[in-house]
């Protein structure tokens, strides 16, 4: 699995909220999905990001390691990116947010991503400097 921390000039991040399923919803993630078989992480990201916000995104960064996912679901490699085209849309999620530094404790974050969330911070307080 890949996801998205997609970051604005302002150095906010999006959060996506899950819509489905039961288990995950409510919960709040970085956009992203499955990598296809013969698909690298970096064209699974910028696909997902097309087909769940409707925005073209560019890749900048990884942050952080490999994350284990619950039950055998393999491992979450999470990307910094920056909106290269586009507004996102909430087209398969619940709710978007643009969160700033000091707000990525307001969201209930999905429990493979909350060993990122340090390092985030830490990366959008020196956005752009
Ligand atoms: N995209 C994403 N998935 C996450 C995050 N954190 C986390 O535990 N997950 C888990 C939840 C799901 O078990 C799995 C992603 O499932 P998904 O529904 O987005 O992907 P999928 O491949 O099943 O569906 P698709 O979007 O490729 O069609 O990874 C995260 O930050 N982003």
């Amino acid at each position: 699995m890949v996801g998205a921390a997609i970051v604005n000039d302002l150095g906010q991040v999006l959060a996506a909220q899950r819509a489905e399923p039961p288990a995950l919803a409510g919960g709040w993630e970085f956009p992203g999905g499955k990598v296809d078989p013969g698909e690298s992480d970096e064209v699974a990201i910028v696909r997902e990001c097309r087909e769940e916000l409707g925005v073209e995104v560019e890749l900048v960064d990884r942050l952080g390691p490999d994350l284990p996912l619950q039950r055998d679901r393999g491992v979450l490699r999470v990307w910094i990116a920056r909106l290269a085209a586009g507004e996102p849309t909430a087209l398969e999620h619940a709710e978007l947010r643009w969160l700033g530094a000091d707000q990525l404790d307001d969201v209930a974050w999905l429990p493979a991503d909350a060993p990122l969330i340090d390092e985030l911070r830490a990366r959008l307080g020196s956005w752009g400097r």
